[in-house]
C-alpha cells in the first residue's frame, strides 16, 4: 500500500503490501515534506522545522491527490504482456516485501531497520517547480495531440509541449488505465526523488499536474533518449559524442551515489532512460524505481525484482540485493552499448554481457568495439571505457568500482585499470571481500537462467 484517499499522509517509513516497513523507499519524499513532522528525516529535505515555501507546493499535490477520492495502491499484479519491451520485469511482485536476514539466510543482512539515520545538515534550498493545471498542460501539448507524443514507456506517454514563455517542455502522463494500480506509487517516488535531484546530468523538474491525471513536466531533450540516438538512426553517432554520454551518466551516477544529500540507487540505467540535451549532454531521467539508501546500510534486499532484463546486476535478480553496485553493473552495460553498438539485449533476446564477456576476458577490441566506428575512436578513451565497463559488470558486487573510481579511470586520472596494452591486465580490488564465492562460469549459468525466467513470463 502506498496512500489511500483519505490516510493522513506523515512522515515515517512506507507502508508495504504486507503492512511491512520500508525506510529506504523513495515515497518518503513526499511524505517528509508533506508533514512538516517532527520525524528525524523531516530535515533531509531541508525541512529543519520550518515550513519552507516548497512545503505548501507540496500540500497542495497531496491534497490534489485527495480529492481525487480513489483509491491509490500497490496491486499483486504483472505488467501487461503487451509491454514495448521487456521492461521492467516484476515477476515477484506478490511477495512484495522486505526481506530480513533471517528468511534469506544471509547473517550480514539487516534483520530489522535499523534506526532512522541522524538529520542530516540543513540544506537551504528553493524549488524551481511549479504545480500546472490540467489547462495549462492541454494548452502546452495541443490538447495532447499524437503528433505531440514522443515517447511512450512501459507505463507513461510523454508529450512535447511549449510553455506560453516559449519554453519546451516534456509533459509524462501516467497512463489512464494504469492510474489505479501500482504505477501510482511508482510515479509518486519519482516526483519524490527527482525533485529533490539538482544536476546538469540528472532530468530536470519544472513541475507537475495532478489534474486530469498525474503528469510530471520535464525540460525536453531535443535529441530524445540514448536508445534512440544509438539504435534507431542510421547514422552512426561518433566516439567523442559516445564518450562525453559515457563521461555523462558517470557523473550523474556519482552525483546520485555520493552528492546527494541521501545516497539515491536509480535501480532502471538504461539507454532509454538517458535522455541528451542538444549538445548530448546525457541526463539520467526516469526515477521510478529509484530508492534512497539510509547511509548505514550497506545494501538493501528488495522484492519485487524490477528493472529491465539486460542490465539487472546477478546479486540483484538473484537474492534481490540492491546498492550502489547494482546501478554500476547497468552502467556497465550501457558502457558496453556504446563501445559496441549493440543492444543490452538483442532482438533474439540475447544478453549483451554473454556476448561481450569472452571478448573482454580476451581483451579482444578488435570484435568488440562497433564496427561502424571503422576504427575512429581515441584509443585511451575506448580503452579506459573498456576497462571500466569489464570491471563494473564484474559478477561479485565488491570487485565492481565505485562510480568516482569509474570516473577517474574514464578521464584518464586514474590508470590502475588498462585493457589493450602489451602487459597483463592489473586485477581490480576495490573492496576486501564479497559475500559469497561466486564463480563467473555460475554468474554466466545465473544469467542464462534469469534470462529464461524473464522470458516466460
Ligand atoms: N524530457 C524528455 N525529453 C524528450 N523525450 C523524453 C523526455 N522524457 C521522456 N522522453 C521520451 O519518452 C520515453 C519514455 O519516457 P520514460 O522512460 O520516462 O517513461 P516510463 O513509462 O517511465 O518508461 P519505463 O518503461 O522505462 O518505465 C523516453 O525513452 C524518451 O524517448
Amino acid at each position: 500500500m502506498v496512500a489511500k484517499a483519505g490516510d493522513e499522509v506523515t512522515g515515517g517509513s512506507t507502508d508495504k503490501a504486507d503492512g511491512s516497513s520500508d525506510e529506504s523507499s523513495p515515497r518518503t519524499a513526499l511524505d517528509i515534506t508533506v508533514s512538516g513532522s517532527t520525524d528525524s528525516d523531516s530535515s533531509s529535505s531541508g525541512g529543519g522545522g520550518a515550513e519552507e515555501p516548497h512545503t505548501h507546493q507540496w500540500r497542495a499535490f497531496i491534497r490534489g491527490l485527495l480529492q481525487r477520492k480513489k483509491s491509490i495502491r500497490r496491486l499483486s499484479t504483472f505488467p501487461p504482456a503487451a509491454s514495448p519491451e521487456i521492461t521492467r520485469w516484476r515477476p515477484l511482485r506478490n511477495l512484495e516485501r522486505t526481506r530480513t536476514a533471517k528468511e534469506s539466510g544471509r547473517g550480514e543482512l539487516p534483520l530489522a531497520p535499523p534506526p532512522p539515520p541522524p538529520p542530516p545538515p540543513l540544506i537551504l534550498w528553493r524549488p524551481m517547480w511549479r504545480s500546472f493545471e490540467l489547462k495549462e498542460l492541454a494548452a502546452a501539448t495541443d490538447d495532447f495531440s499524437p503528433e505531440n507524443l514522443i515517447g511512450r514507456g512501459g507505463h507513461a506517454e510523454v508529450y512535447r509541449g511549449r510553455l506560453p514563455s516559449g519554453q519546451l517542455v516534456a509533459v509524462k502522463r501516467l497512463m489512464k488505465k494504469e492510474m489505479e494500480e501500482e504505477r501510482v506509487g511508482d510515479f509518486l517516488s519519482e516526483l519524490g526523488i527527482i525533485a529533490h535531484v539538482n544536476h546538469p546530468n540528472a532530468a530536470h523538474l519544472l513541475g507537475f499536474g495532478v489534474e486530469g491525471g498525474l503528469h510530471l513536466v520535464l525540460q525536453y531533450s531535443p535529441h530524445g533518449s540514448l536508445a534512440s540516438v544509438l539504435h534507431g538512426s542510421k547514422d552512426p553517432i561518433e566516439w567523442g559524442i559516445r564518450f562525453k554520454i559515457a563521461l555523462g551518466v558517470a557523473e550523474g551516477l556519482r552525483y546520485l551515489h555520493e552528492g546527494c544529500h541521501r545516497r539515491i540507487i536509480h535501480r532502471d540505467i538504461k539507454a532509454s532512460n538517458i535522455l541528451l540535451t542538444d549538445d548530448y549532454q546525457p541526463q539520467i531521467s526516469d526515477f521510478g524505481l529509484a530508492k534512497w539508501l539510509p547511509d548505514q546500510w550497506p545494501h538493501h534486499v528488495m522484492f519485487p525484482i524490477e528493472g529491465t532484463f539486460g542490465y539487472l546486476a546477478p546479486e540483484y535478480f538473484m537474492h534481490g540485493v540492491v546498492n550502489e553496485k547494482t546501478d554500476v553493473f547497468a552502467f556497465g552495460v550501457l558502457l558496453l552499448e556504446l563501445i559496441t553498438g549493440r543492444r543490452a539485449v538483442d532482438s533474439s533476446r540475447h544478453s549483451l554481457v554473454i556476448w561481450a564477456k569472452p571478448l573482454l576476458d580476451a581483451k579482444n577490441l578488435e570484435e568488440l568495439v562497433d564496427p561502424s566506428l571503422g576504427g575512429s575512436y581515441e584509443p585511451r578513451e575506448m580503452n579506459s571505457a573498456v576497462a571500466v565497463a569489464s570491471a563494473s559488470i564484474h559478477h561479485m558486487p565488491t570487485l565492481r568500482p565505485h562510480m568516482n573510481q569509474a570516473l577517474q579511470v574514464l578521464r584518464g586520472e586514474d590508470e590502475s585499470i588498462v585493457v589493450g596494452g602489451d602487459g597483463p591486465t592489473k586485477p581490480v580490488l576495490f573492496d576486501a571481500c564479497d559475500l559469497e564465492d561466486y564463480s563467473s562460469s555460475r554468474y554466466l549459468n545465473d544469467l542464462s537462467r534469469h534470462r529464461k525466467l524473464a522470458l516466460e513470463q
